[in-house]
């Protein structure tokens, strides 16, 4: 667990940061120049809050009034940069036991074997860097630092210099490391997808400041937020599981608390724990429901809130058991319905609008 509670000023800029990160993925989410790299920076002993704490697991690695600022390798944490920063002169095995041989063997927590098998580098272990596509180094660079057993991993935009298919690559092996090897991660992003596929915790960064945080699925869809969520990514994100597949007509059922929702066929196994995003455009308000309708998702649900967006559009968020939808209509909808909070309605989402990528495993 990570506690941060820190100010510093640098240029003009001023830094007000608090935050506290636990199990899973905490993603810092934020636009350019937010402050995100300077909350890794901090974490990491790289740059010097002027005051306040840091804290991990209840060791003190940085604390302004006790003159306490542990140096970056006695703080047992592991970093991925963008750039893999390998050794070139060492093999990929040379690179991965660098980061083991920094601990005594009493105090490392991963597996050689697991953590190779799991980054599927097995193949690449007697090769140097500069023979590894961009991918693969930072597989090995991730290797590296989960073999120095971090309290925990740090990854900043660890994807950014990586083409959409090696990103694609890398994404399922970094969902499996917080989950597999028991490593809180920090994962600064300004890719929302990267965050839906990632993060259980979200930190929205302003203004060198965390403006809100918590988990993914209750700030993604809170229309209150689309300043720091980003317009284009207006939308709710939902929990579910796969309930099952009918391969005759291609498509695949997900329970959620609130119903089932049927999307497109999804290789996904029954079982499977998923989050999936729905658009807030791509979501419908009937009063009645609608029968002999193509639409395959008509879910009862309420109404919680109703608020303009702008002149032409009017955010509204929908209760469907515990779970929050939010919708988009137009003002015009708005004027003909007179959606108000408390009102029955039901929530229309074809299943063509759910597509593979809006599905994403969390097991
Ligand atoms: N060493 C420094 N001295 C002065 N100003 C700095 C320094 N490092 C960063 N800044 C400024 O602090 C602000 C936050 O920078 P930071 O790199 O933390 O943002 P970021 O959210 O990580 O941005 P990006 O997504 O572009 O990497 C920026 O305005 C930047 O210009």
């Amino acid at each position: 667990m990570l506690e941060l509670d820190v100010r510093r000023r640098q240029g003009d800029f001023n830094l007000d940061v608090r935050l506290s990160a636990g199990p899973g993925v905490t993603a810092l989410y934020g636009r350019s120049g937010s402050g995100k790299t300077s909350v890794i920076n901090m974490v990491a002993g790289l740059a010097r809050p002027d005051e306040g704490v840091i804290r991990v697991d209840g060791r003190m690695l940085f604390d302004s009034r006790a003159g306490i600022d542990l140096a970056p390798e006695a703080r047992r944490l592991g970093y991925v940069f963008q750039e893999h920063r390998l050794f070139p002169h060492l093999s990929v095995r040379g690179n991965l036991e660098f980061g083991e041989r920094l601990l005594p063997g009493s105090e490392r927590t991963q597996s050689f074997d697991k953590v190779v098998q799991l980054l599927g580098i097995e193949h690449l272990l007697d090769r140097r860097p500069a023979r590894l596509s961009g991918g693969e180094k930072q597989r090995v660079a991730i290797g590296r630092a989960l073999l120095a057993s971090p309290r925990i991993l740090l990854m900043d935009e660890p994807l950014a210099a990586l083409d959409p298919a090696r990103k694609a690559e890398l994404l399922p092996f970094i969902a499996q490391l917080a989950r597999q090897f028991g490593v809180p991660i920090l994962y600064v992003s300004h890719s929302m997808d990267e965050v839906l596929r990632l993060a259980d915790t979200l930190a929205l960064m302003d203004g060198g400041a965390v403006a809100a945080s918590g988990p993914l699925e209750s700030l993604m869809g809170d229309p209150g937020l689309r300043p720091l969520t980003g317009r284009y990514e207006a939308g709710a994100v939902i929990a579910a599981v796969v309930a099952g597949h009918d391969a005759g007509f291609g498509i695949s059922r997900l329970a959620f608390d609130g119903g089932t929702l049927i999307v497109g066929r999804s290789e996904l196994a029954v079982g499977a724990k998923v989050r999936v995003r729905i658009h807030a455009r791509d979501v419908a308000i009937a009063i009645e429901a609608p029968e002999r309708v193509s639409i395959r998702n008509v879910l009862p649900a309420s109404v919680v809130s109703v608020a303009a967006a702008d002149a032409f559009l009017v955010d509204v968020v929908l209760a469907c058991g515990a779970t929050r939808l939010w919708v988009q209509i137009t003002a015009l909808a708005q004027a003909q319905l007179n959606l108000m909070p408390g009102m029955r309605v039901h929530a229309l989402i074809k299943a063509l609008t759910i597509a593979r990528g809006d599905v994403a495993s969390v097991d």
